[in-house]
């Protein structure tokens, strides 16, 4: 409900996600699995949306279903205004995946490239792209190297500048960060901050972590499981420049506590 209240007001013509009851029941072997129910969800041109709840509650349902990798049971979801199926055809996004899911043999420059090639671009566009993606991700002249020859957060910003390159307006992450240091996931996230404010991207992010949901986020989504619903929406009051020291103000930890209870309500006695 919460979730309703939040969106709105928004703009029709700045909706950029839009998600109307949307419900998904898995048919399994053990009976039935709500992995969402009536979840009610708008996502505004340039939000950066981060999802955040324990494991099982639907976040990466979610996103596979703006992404048309999963279909709906029930309600509905938009995407630019058509269905995810038609966005998926138009390429409305670029997708990145917990792992960087790299194809080994292939060079960084390569492993980017393939999607261009399946979308028929020229080769002198392909190469444009190319070079523009990996300077976005700070991964200039790495272009002919193979991903084992990369960290797991230089392979992950790969990952990113390869869904990037077909300049889609939205970008989906599931967790892209989740496996790596705290270290190396402060400057990625620092370096996505900074990429989102230079394209004007709508991001769509899944995580684990509090301090990731609300050091990157304009509003982040509370969701509970068992079924999986949004329990709150939080609208951040935080700048949209945001050093990383922005974690030890008074404004930031407030929010954190705010997830945390959000997280606490919908997790029942489980917490
Ligand atoms: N293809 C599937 N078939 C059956 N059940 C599924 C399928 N995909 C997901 N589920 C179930 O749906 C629920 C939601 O899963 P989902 O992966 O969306 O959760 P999540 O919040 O992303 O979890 P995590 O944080 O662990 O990645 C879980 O109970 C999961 O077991």
């Amino acid at each position: 409900m919460a979730a309703m209240q939040a969106g709105e007001h928004r703009l029709t013509s700045d909706r950029v996600i839009s998600a109307k009851d949307l419900s998904l029941t898995f048919q399994t072997n053990d009976g039935p699995v709500h992995a969402l129910k009536d979840v009610n969800l708008d996502v505004e041109k340039g939000d950066f949306v981060s999802f955040i709840g324990p494991s099982g509650c639907g976040k990466t349902t979610f996103l596979r279903c703006m992404a048309d990798l999963e279909h709906p049971t029930g309600g509905s979801i938009t995407v630019n205004g058509a269905s995810a199926q038609e966005a998926r055809r138009a390429r409305a996004y670029g997708y990145v995946f917990q792992a960087a899911g790299l194809y080994p043999w292939r060079s960084i420059g390569g492993n980017i490239r393939l999607p261009l090639e399946i979308m028929g671009y020229s080769k002198s566009e392909q190469d444009r792209r190319v070079r523009e993606v990996l300077e976005l991700v700070d991964l200039a002249g790495f272009e002919k190297k193979f991903p084992w020859q990369l960290s797991g957060g230089m392979q992950q910003r790969a990952s990113i500048a390869r869904a990037l390159a077909f300049d889609a307006d939205i970008l989906l992450m599931d967790e892209p960060f989740g496996a790596l240091d705290e270290i190396v996931r402060d400057h990625l996230n620092e370096q996505l901050l900074s990429l989102w404010e230079r394209t004007h991207k709508t991001i769509c992010f899944v995580t684990h972590s509090i301090p990731e949901a609300v050091y990157l986020s304009t509003r982040i989504v509370v969701m509970s499981p068992r079924p999986g619903r949004i329990t709150d929406v939080i609208e951040s009051p935080l700048p949209r420049e945001r050093p990383l020291e922005i974690r030890d103000t008074p404004e930031f930890i407030e929010i954190a506590h705010r997830v945390r209870d959000g997280l606490r309500a919908g997790h029942g006695d489980e917490v």
